[in-house]
């Protein structure tokens, strides 16, 4: 006889609280139905965590799944448990159909990030309702404040429910009457009754492990022998004693009130026994079970709960037996000041962690299935961190796991960051698949842009405007049969005019781009290649090769539509510049030059669903950049060290300025460091984080040494590996999460640019000065030396007039670069042209400095810097000792329509950038070329060699 069997000769059936894809397709569950009469099935993430995190049984349809359709890892779990649900469903189903739908059910659990939050909770059970498709699917939804009103609501809508996680017998009270509720509803909107079926999973075992923990506590306190064993009498009783009272009050609640919906054909909501495995081995195996049996009942039962049951499980109706002693048993607890009301609150919010942490188990088990399949098609990311460091990321890793800090980023929770407007900031989080939907616009765009007969494309901005754009030209170039893109980015007229000699201008297109319209390089440099292009093919037929990017209603589009642009492409307000790569600011240029969007698109889909809300920090390659990033400034190590293979070199500059933008602030943040002269390893201070973006097929042995000896000498560095350039879409989003997070941990608003306004104000103030006099405010140096003025702050003039005197300038930055200390660093700010020959020049200096003082070196060329670190080197930590250059302007250009001219501009706009460095209090020094500025930087760099090598 199998006990198990005869289970409904007593009222009760018997459901199996497991599921797993093997289990079905070897016909087990279909055997249990056979031979044991088995008529239900229930799941919850724990089970589904152990069938898909533990086995092998679902790599191939994993491999399926990636193969047929774009999916993030939430999206593959929920096919891969809903596939098995439905085969489930579609075992039971002559169960069902034998018993008029009373059996034959399967659960599948809404996920248990939801279950604090009503409306997710409704319309995520709907969903699964409908994707699931059969009519035994029960659906799972905890017993919690916000779940109760959700059960109410899908009940209503005539979905069968499975209410889990009760422990309470008030709550169980309160869950049946918004069955009943739900019932009316429906009734009332002329629905079917008697098709909806629901159960109130009671959980027995969680019980008693809780009450026996703080029994055994009440007798260690105890000092009466009587009372402790009075109180060891309660154990392993409560649990049981509790569900009977709570079947008492079901057939209270369904026997009596319940008449009117039973004449409609409603059926009760049956008390399903959950929990049932026993947990303390001091119990029977079967104890939860044989004590629960009675009338209209379900109990779900593990597998070895069940295997034990079929072995030596005995029958008899034991569930209303001894009602008067399970009072008493709760009387007696009650009386030992144990509450069980406080028990039950607290296993509910045990019961929504436990599961949540299963949760992030199964999906980072997903989430790493992914990435094994998807091998070459998602960059890989691999971290060797010293071992303080690694450790400090565990913490974080597991703090943002445990407390869904990601999840609550990607829900826009502007208190990840510091509360205030963080959540305007944020549409870059899902702009991809917005930008996807509509990315036959481009595409037409690009159609046009091929047919015409341009040869060179000049895009115009600034900072995120631009330098995005100009990675995408660097390491894509123009694809056959499309212009080849160029960015200008600098107020300098050396440059402007180096620019414009290699363009034709009857043959180029010119894209303006610019998110708020309103900055100062694109609109006077707009103006001036505009007036140009006038002047060259008439004013009417110039707005024709003219193309603007910008957001909604700015300024920059009225003037676009005011000059006949050919066309406006709109950026999203909720994106920030530096955020802008994936929507028009980088899609535009990209489209021009004959990139195929909608695949660069897909690309970055991919890293967007491998760092999604759903894959916790540990698996996902975004966060986890984020929190080694955030951690080691934290402790100091703050300079990110950016190496790439030659192909994608530029990308460096385009991080820096994410990455230096959105964290360098109150005194805090990143200070990335790209495109530093690699030196001997002696050098590298211990204030570093090397990121290496290497390229499969394009690496360089020179760099795969250099890194491997930084990280040999222990020096951290997060290894970014790309099949080939075209996978370079994936590492703008990686980006962008790593420094959201990044931002987080380090405790500032990673979305605003506080300083970079404050010197936009300077520069303004200092323009209006220049356009009254001519002339911006004069200043005397504090030495004169060749070519070379140095100007410098009050309290330095006189050490530095001294310096001078004593060894001209290379005693001068002598003084000035002997204030770097450990930890800080020095950045040469030039604001001449940004050209190889210059670079070469600054590079050699800046080489000097590192090899000789040990500290990371930065350069940067004005104004395009102000746009990108500008930020950090003002308002970031205040470890810069920074050599600005200024020079006087050989030829300088006009400004159509303005009375100040580029070189003024250039020049306001770097006595704006000093003011707010001496504002804030940064070691600063001006040293002004007069005349060949090749000579003077020349001189400069020279000098500072020197200055390095007396140190
Ligand atoms: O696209 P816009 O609005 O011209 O801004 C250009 C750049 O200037 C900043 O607003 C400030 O530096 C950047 O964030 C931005 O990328
Ligand atoms: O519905 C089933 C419950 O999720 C399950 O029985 C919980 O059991 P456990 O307490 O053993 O995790």
């Amino acid at each position: 006889m199998n006990p198990l069997k005869s289970l409904p000769d007593h009222g009760q059936a018997a459901w199996l609280d497991f599921l797993a894809r093997g289990f079905i397709d070897k016909g087990d569950l279909a055997r249990l139905v056979a031979e044991d009469g088995l008529r239900g099935v229930t799941s919850n993430p724990s089970i589904f965590e152990k069938a898909i995190a533990d086995t092998d049984e679902y790599s191939q349809a994993t491999a399926d799944l990636l193969g047929q359709s774009d999916l993030s890892v939430m999206g593959l779990y929920e096919h891969l448990a809903m596939a098995d649900i439905r085969k489930a469903a579609d075992v039971l189903r002559p169960v069902y159909d034998a018993t008029g739908g009373a059996d034959g059910y399967v659960s599948l659990e809404v996920s248990p990030y939801l279950a604090l939050e009503t409306e997710p909770t409704v319309e995520e059970a709907r969903r699964f309702w409908k994707e699931v498709d059969r009519p035994n699917l029960m659906v799972k939804v905890p017993a919690t404040k916000a779940g109760i009103p959700a059960i109410r609501t899908l009940i209503g809508d005539g979905i069968n429910i499975n209410v889990t996680l009760l422990f309470s017998q008030e709550v169980y009270e309160e869950v049946a009457k918004a069955y009943i509720a739900g019932l009316e509803a429906l009734a009332a909107k002329g629905g079917d009754v008697s098709r909806v079926a629901s159960v109130a999973s009671f959980f027995i075992s969680r019980i008693d492990v809780a009450v026996d923990k703080l029994l055994d506590q009440a007798i260690a306190k105890a000092n009466d022998p009587d009372e402790k064993a009075r109180l060891a009498g309660l154990k392993g009783k409560v649990a049981i004693a509790n569900a009977k009272l709570a079947y008492r009050r079901y057939q209270r609640l369904f026997n009596g009130g319940f008449a009117q919906l039973k004449a409609k054909g409603a059926h009760a909501q049956r008390l399903l026994w959950a929990s049932t495995g026993t947990k303390n081995k001091a119990y029977s195996d079967v104890l939860y079970v044989e004590e629960l049996i009675g009338p209209n009942t379900v109990n779900t039962m593990p597998p070895a709960t069940m295997d034990a049951f079929r072995d030596h499980g005995r029958l008899r109706n034991s569930l209303e037996e001894n009602v008067g002693e399970a009072e008493a048993i709760m009387a007696a607890l009650a009386k030992a000041g144990i509450s069980i009301e406080a028990v039950a609150d607290e296993l509910v919010s045990d019961g929504v962690k436990l599961f949540a942490d299963a949760a992030d188990k199964l999906l980072g088990a997903v989430a790493r299935r992914r990435i094994t399949v998807l091998g070459a098609q998602l960059n890989t990311q691999t971290t060797a961190l010293p071992q303080t460091l690694a450790d400090g990321v565990a913490h974080a890793s597991e703090a943002w796991r445990s407390e869904g800090s990601l999840r609550r980023l990607w829900h826009r929770d502007a208190a990840v960051w510091t509360g205030k407007d963080e959540a305007k900031w944020l549409d870059w989080l899902t702009l991809v698949p917005e930008e996807l939907k509509r990315v036959d616009e481009l595409v037409a765009f690009q159609r046009e842009v091929a047919e015409a007969d341009f040869d060179h494309v000049l895009l115009i901005g600034m900072g995120g405007s631009s330098l995005g754009p100009e990675v995408l030209a660097e390491t894509f170039g123009a694809a056959d049969g499309y212009p080849a893109l160029t960015i200008i980015d600098s107020t300098d007229p050396e440059q402007i005019a180096a620019t414009e000699a290699k363009l034709d201008l009857r043959r180029t297109l010119f894209i303006v781009s610019s998110k708020s319209g309103s900055t100062l390089e694109p609109n006077i440099l707009k103006d001036y290649f505009f007036d140009k292009v006038g002047k060259a093919l008439g004013r009417d037929e110039a707005g024709s090769r003219f193309v603007a990017v910008t957001d909604p209603g700015s300024s920059m589009e009225k003037t676009a539509k005011a000059d006949g642009f050919w066309r406006v492409f709109y950026g999203l307000p909720g994106v920030g510049g530096r955020y802008s790569v994936l929507s028009r600011f980088g899609l535009v240029p990209a489209a021009a030059i004959g990139i195929n969007v909608e695949v660069f698109l897909k690309t970055a889909q991919e890293m967007v669903y491998a760092c999604g809300p759903d894959v916790p920090p540990a698996d996902n390659p975004g966060a986890t950049l984020g929190l080694v990033l955030g951690t080691a400034a934290n402790a100091g190590r703050d300079k990110v060290t950016l190496i790439a293979s030659p192909g994608i070199a530029t990308f460096g500059a385009w991080a820096e300025q994410l990455l230096a933008e959105s964290t360098g602030k109150q005194g805090k943040g990143l200070i990335p460091v790209d495109g530093e002269p690699e030196v001997p390893i002696d050098a590298y201070a211990g204030d570093r984080v090397f990121i290496y973006l290497r390229l499969t097929d394009g690496s360089s042995g020179t760099q795969d040494a250099f890194a491997e000896t930084l990280r040999a000498a222990g020096h951290p560095v997060v290894r970014i590996d790309l099949a080939s350039r075209d996978r370079l879409a994936e590492e703008f989003f990686r980006f962008e999460i790593a420094t959201a997070v990044a931002g987080a941990v380090i405790g500032i608003n990673a979305f605003d640019q506080p300083d970079v306004e404050a010197s936009k104000i300077k520069t303004r103030e200092l323009s209006a000065a220049i356009e009254q006099t001519g002339h911006l405010p004069q200043e005397t140096p504090t030495a004169i030396t060749g070519p070379i003025s140095v100007f410098s702050s009050e309290a330095d003039r006189e050490q530095f007039d001294l310096a001078a005197e004593a060894g001209g300038l290379a005693e001068v930055l002598r003084a000035h670069l002997g204030r770097a200390k450990a930890g800080d660093y020095v950045a040469i700010l030039a604001y001449v042209a940004r050209n190889p020959a210059h670079h070469e020049v600054l590079q050699k200096a800046r080489k000097a400095v590192l090899v000789e003082r040990r500290v990371a070196t930065c350069l940067g060329f004005g104004p395009r810097f102000l746009h990108s670190t500008g930020q950090a080197y003002k308002g970031g930590p205040n470890s810069g000792v920074f050599v600005q250059i200024t020079a006087d302007a050989a030829h300088d250009i006009a400004i159509p329509g303005r009375s100040l001219s580029f070189g003024q501009v250039e020049a306001a706009q770097a006595a704006g950038d000093l003011g707010v460095l001496a504002e804030r209090g940064r070691r600063y020094l001006r040293l002004h070329i007069s005349g060949d500025v090749a000579h003077g930087l020349a001189t400069i760099a020279e000098a500072i060699e020197q200055a390095v090598a007396r140190a």
